[in-house]
């Protein structure tokens, strides 16, 4: 049977208290979507994530670098032609611009992972995000019969050759961010014997920010790690996305022009034992315009056990997360959110050990 994300909420339905707004009708902004400690937001700062070109000679040791310090870093000289990257934009345009009668028909259910509605983490927050999504698990032709009846194949055929592309991004992007912990082909029993990487998984996260009457107060996606081993997002030309770095704060990933954003995700935090920490990122609104991102989900075979690597682990440093499967951590994060990562931990390292005998 293929690995598939589809069965992943399937104990976790996710019923969200308010309807899908249009927001094309909306001139201020509702209670319903003002967040509020939101002034941090204008304090961002735009500086410092790195940039890494994919023919550097020195790419292994950049991206080991950006992994354990940032957790994300933009590439350019990837191998995505502009061409796909501006028919993906132009799909999900079209997709967001139809009538909202027709996106809802194409909604997602409450236990499922794809089609047309709020983030999956909406449900975890009492105010509404200034957003709307599309997520793409598998097949999109179903949904796409229901949004174009017409011509959904051409559309079908556009989220195929993206998704075959990203994915093989995608594993060449593991091994590097892998190989610079010196882990190799052989390290991962789920890979083939040449590093083939054939059941992996990947999902296919759309999203909308229509321009906001009052961006300050506004969240377009809250501040989230991703459940998996790396994603890979292409953004607009309007910026809004930001990481927290440590000691310094919200920093804004600005987009570049042909560049990919690469975040490290909870599996690859867990596979490392830790070495590469996930990333928590928010996507912020603008007052005049509208935005688009399109995320990669990157992730093994859905089914199976994932947990530190055995080179990474030994007498100083035990293992720090327990098994688990990517089906399985999704269902956690539905159930945990942001405590997902920590509900998988088993071990407290040495270092916060010798603080608490310390304080002691
Ligand atoms: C594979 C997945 C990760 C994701 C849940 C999903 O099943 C498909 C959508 C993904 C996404 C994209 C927006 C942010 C996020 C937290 C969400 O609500 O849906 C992520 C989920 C995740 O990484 O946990
Ligand atoms: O829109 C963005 O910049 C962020 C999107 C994101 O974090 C996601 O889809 O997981
Ligand atoms: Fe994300």
């Amino acid at each position: 049977m293929p690995s598939t994300l589809s069965d992943a909420f399937k104990g976790h339905p996710v019923h969200h208290h308010h309807k899908h707004p249009d927001f094309t009708s909306l001139q201020e902004l509702p209670d319903s979507y003002a967040w509020t400690q939101l002034d941090e937001n204008s304090t961002a700062v735009c500086e410092g994530v790195p940039v890494i070109d994919l023919h550097d000679p020195n790419a292994l040791q950049l991206i080991g670098h950006a992994c354990k310090t940032w957790g994300v870093f933009q590439i350019i000289n990837h191998g995505i032609s502009t061409s796909l990257l501006e028919k993906i934009e132009s799909t999900s345009r079209s997709l967001f611009s139809l009538p909202i009668q027709q996106k809802l028909k194409a909604s997602r259910p409450p236990d499922g992972v794809s089609g047309y509605g709020l983030a999956r983490i909406s449900s975890f927050f009492s105010k509404l995000m200034w957003s709307e999504g599309f997520t793409i698990a598998g097949s999109p032709l179903d949904h796409f019969c229901q949004l174009w009846p017409e011509n959904y194949s051409q559309y079908c055929d556009v989220i195929d050759e993206y998704e075959r592309e990203m994915k093989n991004l995608a594993g060449r992007l593991m091994w590097l961010m892998l190989g610079s912990l010196g882990i190799t082909k052989g390290d991962i029993k789920w890979a083939g014997p040449k590093g083939e990487l054939k059941d992996t998984c990947s999902a296919l996260q759309l999203n909308y920010y229509p321009a906001c009457p009052d961006p300050d107060r506004a969240m377009g996606l809250a501040a989230h790690t991703d459940s998996t081993l790396l994603t890979i997002l292409y953004q607009n030309t309007t910026s809004g996305l930001q990481v927290l770095k440590e000691g310094t704060g919200w920093v804004t990933v600005p987009p570049i022009s042909g560049g990919l954003v690469v975040n490290v995700g909870d599996l690859l935090h867990i596979i490392s034992n830790g070495a590469y920490p996930s990333v928590l990122h928010r996507a912020v609104v603008n007052r005049t315009k509208n935005r688009l991102s399109i995320a990669c989900l990157y992730g093994p075979p859905s089914n199976v056990q994932i947990s530190p690597l055995p080179k990474l682990v030994g007498p100083s440093h035990p293992p720090l997360y327990r098994p688990i499967t990517w089906s399985e951590y999704l269902g956690n994060k539905a159930k945990h959110f942001n405590k997902a990562l920590s509900s998988v931990r088993v071990c407290t390292p040495l270092n916060d050990l010798n603080s608490i005998v310390e304080v002691v």
